[in-house]
């Protein structure tokens, strides 16, 4: 597959913004200063205060969707997450200005890598999908997995 190709994988779109949504990469994003005086959500916040997104929270919250918790990437194809509660790269004024870039590039690489391989477990028992403590979101238990070359993928591209 080629960048050519990315429009038309909305499948591998969606589980990108399945794994930003449950594993976000920054989970607090990053810290903001406030440049003023202010109020935010009914809370008094004064000049110079360090402020905390908790995209983590906010990506799990139960009033933005039915069952936040769960792998559904095709719920991303209509309108049912809306922008503002899907913020792994922040929003509006400091929003990350490389988002476009690295959606691109995980979708190359993600895709590349279902395309060239074949993909299988190495035990049967289930992945354990829980992360440990710190600014970014690494799994607590190493993901092991086997994988093959998928010879007929790679000479079709050549
Ligand atoms: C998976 C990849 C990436 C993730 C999850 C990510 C996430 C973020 C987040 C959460 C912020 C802070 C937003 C905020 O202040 O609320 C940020 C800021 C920023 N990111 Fe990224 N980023 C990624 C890739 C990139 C790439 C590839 C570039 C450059 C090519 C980049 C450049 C920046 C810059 C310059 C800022 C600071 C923007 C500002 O404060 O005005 N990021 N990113």
């Amino acid at each position: 597959m080629n960048e050519a190709d990315l429009p038309k994988l909305k499948y591998v779109q969606n589980i990108i913004s399945k794994t930003f949504r449950l594993c976000p990469a920054a989970p607090m994003l990053v810290p903001h200063e406030s440049s003023n005086d202010t109020k935010i959500g009914g809370f008094d916040i004064s000049y110079g205060t360090i402020l905390l997104v908790n995209a983590w929270v906010i990506h799990r919250d139960p009033l933005g969707l039915d069952d936040p918790e769960s792998f559904k990437p095709e719920r991303f194809e209509g309108s049912e997450v809306k922008p503002w509660k899907l913020l792994p790269f922040g929003i509006r004024r400091r929003v990350c200005p490389g988002a476009g870039l690295a959606q691109r590039v995980i979708a190359l690489a993600l895709g590349t890598l279902i395309q060239c391989f074949e993909w299988q477990r190495v035990s049967q028992e289930e992945i354990n999908l829980a992360e440990c403590t710190g600014l970014s979101m690494a799994k607590a238990e190493p993901l092991k997995a086997k994988c093959k070359v998928n010879v007929e993928a790679i000479v079709e591209q050549h």
